[in-house]
């Protein structure tokens, strides 16, 4: 089943319809924010008693002694700690962590999933138990590497909350609308936009359309900073100004909640009698936020040749080896072909880097068919890929005019880690057995002779 024809009973919409309070521009500005006036300290951050009988508390996303360290202080109606009480282990079967090595799944292959549906038994999905992974890479315990999963939303989170302690999201929505209702703010998020999830931030996610489906990318190691342009100057691919931070808002409700966490690939739940979103004001620069990728500026050929898809790097998540990313999310959006006496659509290629894609609407050069809106492939480390048959016949033989890749959206998670197929991905999701019949009809074209062919 097609996840737009879902049956309406699937689908529990939210309650949280009232109208966004709004978002800050800048990408990892020091933000300040309050929801109530005077509720921030001025001038400090720990006062001996705080306005409104508030709880000062940070949370530091980075080492304190990281150059440029990344930490937020909270005004909160209770300090955190009171969020979370015994813990109680439950299972979560479809999301998985790194390292999850399974040895009767080959992850070596060229693979490529259709849209993964909603299950046909009707049962609701929230933002956890929603999540499929589809590969892990790296390993959670070491903080290197990530998980890219589908998520599949068809009801709001009521009175749950959730934290990965192991991890940032990154969110990638193909359908549907959610909301974050986050400790340091909500987040609305469409297709187009992406969000950022900081690791330890504590949330819960409702459907405001639905119902939804997209990608994540599961960061387990250092945050995702905008690249370094080099020679591209100042301007260009993501400006720092389009991205968008939640302000404020707290919730000050008395009812029997839960937290579930997740650590180290292990999920763990707690009761409490509370709203754990209910920071007032909180300065500081470790916080989620949105972007819309159709604020995107693509630099690229204007002569000739194709360029190395890194000048489409929206965010890149560094390693600790320069230049080597531990993940980069690419952005193969709408733009101009001009180049002259060129192959335009990707090269065939073979990358140390592996290179997980997704689809979110559109159709992609080298792919014409086959790779779908919603749908995923996997061209793992040093597995040879590239356009189909169709592409290149195509690409070798048509009038090279100025042409406008229009209406199109897919993206690459590419990290320096072999990716491993889950069980749900090679045994469950929709994996297109003929994948690599896409690359049969390439003939050989060499006759000994002289000329291009
Ligand atoms: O494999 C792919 O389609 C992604 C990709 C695009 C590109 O323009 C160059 C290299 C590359 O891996
Ligand atoms: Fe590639």
């Amino acid at each position: 089943m097609n996840i737009a024809n879902a049956p309406e009973r699937m689908i529990r919409a939210s309650s949280t319809t009232g109208t966004h309070p709004g978002y800050m521009p800048g990408f990892g500005n020091d933000f300040e924010t309050e929801a109530l006036p005077g509720a921030l300290p001025q001038g400090m951050n720990s006062p001996q008693r705080c306005n409104y009988g508030l709880y000062a508390e940070q949370l530091s996303g980075s080492a304190f002694t990281q150059p440029g360290p990344e930490r937020t202080w909270c005004y909160r109606i209770r300090p955190s700690v009171k969020h979370t009480r015994r813990f109680k282990r439950i299972e979560v079967p479809y999301w998985l962590t790194a390292p999850a090595i399974h040895d009767d799944i080959i992850s070596l292959g060229q693979y490529r999933w259709d849209p993964v549906p909603l299950p046909e038994d009707g049962r609701p999905l929230n933002w956890i138990t929603g999540m499929r992974t589809m590969t892990t890479a790296g390993d959670v315990n070491t903080q290197v590497g990530m998980a890219a999963h589908i998520y599949l939303v068809t009801e709001s989170m009521v009175d749950e909350y959730f934290y990965s302690a192991d991890s940032e999201l990154l969110v990638v929505p193909q359908e549907g609308k959610l909301r974050f209702c986050t400790e340091l703010g909500i987040i609305d998020l469409e297709p187009s936009e992406i969000a950022i999830i900081p690791r330890g931030l504590v949330y819960r996610v409702e459907l405001i359309e639905g119902p939804a489906r997209g990608f994540v990318c599961e960061n387990y190691g250092q945050k995702f900073e905008l690249p370094n342009r080099g020679p591209i100057g100042a301007n260009c691919l993501a400006n720092p100004r389009d991205f968008k931070t939640p302000v404020a808002a707290f919730e000050d409700r008395e009812v029997p909640s839960t937290v579930t966490v997740k650590w180290c690939g292990q999920f763990h739940i707690t009761e409490i009698d509370h709203s754990p979103l209910d920071i007032v004001a909180w300065h500081g620069n470790y916080a989620p936020c949105k972007y819309d990728l159709k604020t995107y500026c693509p630099v690229g050929a204007i002569l000739f040749d194709h360029p190395d898809p890194s000048i489409f790097t929206v965010l890149t998540a560094p390693s600790g080896v320069p230049g080597t990313a531990n993940i980069d999310f690419v952005l193969f959006r709408e733009r101009w072909m001009v180049a002259e006496n060129t192959f335009r659509p990707p090269w065939y290629h073979k990358n140390i880097m592996s290179e997980l894609m997704g689809n979110i609407y559109g159709q992609y050069d080298a792919k014409p068919t086959g790779f779908v809106p919603g749908g995923m492939s996997l061209h793992n480390m040093m597995l040879p890929h590239g356009p189909d048959r169709e592409a290149f016949e195509k690409a070798s033989y048509s009038n090279l005019g100025p042409e406008k890749l229009d209406n199109t959206m897919s993206f690459m998670f590419e990290t320096r880690f072999p990716q491993h197929l889950t069980p749900f991905a090679a045994k469950e999701a929709p994996l297109q057995d003929d994948y690599i019949d896409c690359w049969a009809g390439l003939e050989k074209k060499f006759d000994g002779t002289p000329g291009t062919k």
